[in-house]
C-alpha cells in the first residue's frame, strides 16, 4: 500500500479479539473499526473489562487480532510474524505506561536515548535536544529515576517514547499514578507533542478530565465501539460514561 500524508497513523478495520474457545470464549473486541488520523490525540474510555487494553494492544501489535486488519502507517500488522512485530514496536511505536518503566541504573539521558542504543533509530542529537527541552528535563539529565518525582519520571518516559519519531505514541493510563496537578502537566505535555510535533497519540484512561485533552474520545462497551465524542468537556464524557453503565 502506498503511504500518503492523509493516510491515518493507525487504522483498525473490523478488529475482533476472542480469548479461548467454546463455552469459555471471551470476546474482548468485537468488530471495531476506527481511524486514528495523523497528528491527532485520541482517548479510549469504557467500563472495566470493555476492551480498552485489548484495543491498545492490538493497535500496538502487542496482541494479534483474531480477525480484522490493523494498519500502522500503511503497514499491515495483523499478519506479521513475531520478529517483524517486535521490530515495528521498537522502531515505530512509542509506549508510555502508568508505571513509567524506566531503567533504575541508567541516568535520565541514558533512559531517553535507550531506544537509540538498542538500534531502534539513527541517533539525531538535534532531535534529542529538542525532545529533552520539550519535556523540560534539560537540568535533570544526569539524575537517576529514583531522584525524580513521579511526574518527572513520566516526562522521561514520554521523551523516550518520542526519541525514535514513532508513527504513534500509545499511552496506557499515563496519569494513573500521579496527583491531579502533576497529571495535568503530563497531559499538557502529550497535548503539546500532538500540537507542536504533529505526533499521533492514543491514550487509554479512566479519567474524564484526562480524556478531555484529546481530539476524539472513543467509548467501548463489551468490546464494541459505542460511539465517540469530538473535543468533549469532562462533563460530557462523564455523562456518556454514566449512560454506558458502571465505571
Ligand atoms: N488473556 C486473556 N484471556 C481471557 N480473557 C481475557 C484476556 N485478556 C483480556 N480478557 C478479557 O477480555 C475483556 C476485555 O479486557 P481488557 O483488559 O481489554 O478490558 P479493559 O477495558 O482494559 O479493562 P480495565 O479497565 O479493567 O483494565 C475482559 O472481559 C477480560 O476479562
Amino acid at each position: 500500500m502506498i503511504e500518503t500524508t492523509t493516510a491515518p497513523a493507525i487504522r483498525l478495520s473490523s478488529v475482533s479479539k476472542v480469548h479461548g474457545s467454546g463455552d469459555g470464549a471471551v470476546t474482548a473486541l468485537d468488530r471495531v473499526t476506527v481511524d486514528l488520523p495523523r497528528g491527532t490525540f485520541t482517548a479510549v474510555m469504557g467500563p472495566s473489562g470493555s476492551g480498552k487494553s485489548t484495543f491498545l494492544h492490538c493497535a500496538a501489535g502487542l496482541e494479534k487480532p483474531t480477525s480484522g486488519s490493523v494498519l500502522l502507517g500503511g503497514t499491515e500488522l495483523s499478519t506479521m510474524d513475531e520478529n517483524a512485530l517486535t521490530a515495528v514496536r521498537r522502531e515505530r511505536i512509542g509506549f508510555v505506561f502508568q508505571s513509567y518503566n524506566l531503567v533504575p541504573a541508567l541516568t535520565v539521558e541514558q533512559n531517553i536515548a535507550l531506544p537509540l542504543l538498542l538500534g531502534a533509530a539513527e541517533a539525531d542529537p538535534e532531535w534529542l535536544r529538542h525532545v529533552v527541552e520539550r519535556v523540560g528535563l534539560a537540568d535533570r539529565l544526569h539524575h537517576r529515576p529514583h531522584q525524580l518525582s513521579g511526574g518527572q519520571q513520566q516526562r522521561v518516559a514520554i521523551a523516550r517514547a518520542l526519541v525514535t519519531r514513532p508513527d504513534a505514541v500509545l499511552a496506557d493510563e499515563p496519569t494513573g499514578a500521579l496527583d491531579s496537578r502533576t497529571g495535568r502537566q503530563v497531559l499538557d505535555l502529550l497535548r503539546g507533542v500532538v500540537d507542536g510535533f504533529g505526533q499521533t497519540v492514543l491514550m487509554v484512561t479512566h479519567d474524564p478530565v484526562a480524556a478531555s485533552c484529546a481530539d476524539q474520545v472513543l467509548f467501548l462497551t463489551d468490546g464494541r465501539l459505542a460511539g465517540s465524542l469530538h473535543r468533549p468537556s469532562p462533563e460530557a464524557i462523564a455523562e456518556r460514561m454514566t449512560q454506558l453503565g458502571e465505571w
